[in-house]
């Protein structure tokens, strides 16, 4: 069974009534947008902050618009590494997190899009949590991590980011709380953004062997 493609069919429902919509990166993304090729629909209005995404788009024949002409879009749908109970999640894979988080900020909602193993209690270090941060900061900011956090491990990576920034990963044994974790990297000059997606998701839609979820942030209803 293709879990992930069975979510991404059934977060295409959530489009329904909504035209301006933001796409993330990855497996389950695609598979939305075969869906959305499927049932095509004239009427939406697209960004994303992935290239292969815009690939995809392009290729099924939607247009995809430039993120610095949009303010607010009506739905974010993106994939994550991990997310847990409160829908926090981890988006490192990627290096993208900085255009993603600039759409889910966006979005009315954020949705995530996955399969099971994507859904833990709590978030676990077997992901580093990524940095994007500006060049002339990349000794500043590595120092500040270690002042904060002594005992993480930190690993430039060697790809750049569409802004031309660097990428830091950052290996914990153990998570810090999330909130310190999440404002501590925010704060740190030259720091843009940080992987981890604190407190922003609305909703998850999660298929595995037990059927398929909508899970919603507590205290949200759309
Ligand atoms: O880390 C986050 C990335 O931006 C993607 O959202 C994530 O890797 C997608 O996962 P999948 O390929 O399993 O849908």
């Amino acid at each position: 069974m293709n879990f992930k493609k069975i979510a991404a069919e059934a977060a295409i429902r959530f489009i329904e009534g909504n035209t301006i919509i933001g796409l993330g990166d990855g497996a389950a993304i695609s598979y939305m947008v075969k869906a959305l090729t499927v049932n095509k629909n004239n009427s939406l209005t697209l960004f994303t902050s992935s290239f292969s995404t815009k690939k995809l788009l392009e290729d099924a024949g939607f247009t995809v618009n430039e993120i610095s002409a949009v303010s607010a879009l009506d739905i974010y749908f993106d994939g994550c590494d991990q997310f847990d109970k409160n829908l926090n999640a981890l988006k490192s894979g990627s290096g993208i997190h900085t255009t993603e988080k600039l759409l889910a900020s966006m979005a009315g909602q954020f949705i995530l899009v996955g399969d099971e193993s994507k859904y833990v209690d709590a978030l676990q270090t077997k992901y580093p949590v990524v940095i994007e941060v500006i060049p002339d900061a990349i000794q500043f900011a590595q120092e500040q991590v270690h002042k904060i956090f002594p005992f993480c491990k930190m690993q430039v990576r060697e790809s750049k980011t569409r802004y031309s920034n660097l990428l830091i990963d950052i290996w914990f044994d153990e998570f810090p709380g999330l909130p310190i974790l999440n404002s501590a990297l925010k704060n740190i000059t030259g720091v843009l953004e940080s992987s981890l997606f604190y407190n922003m998701a609305h909703k998850a839609v999660i298929a595995g062997e037990n059927g398929l979820r909508v899970i919603e942030k507590q205290g949200y209803s759309s």
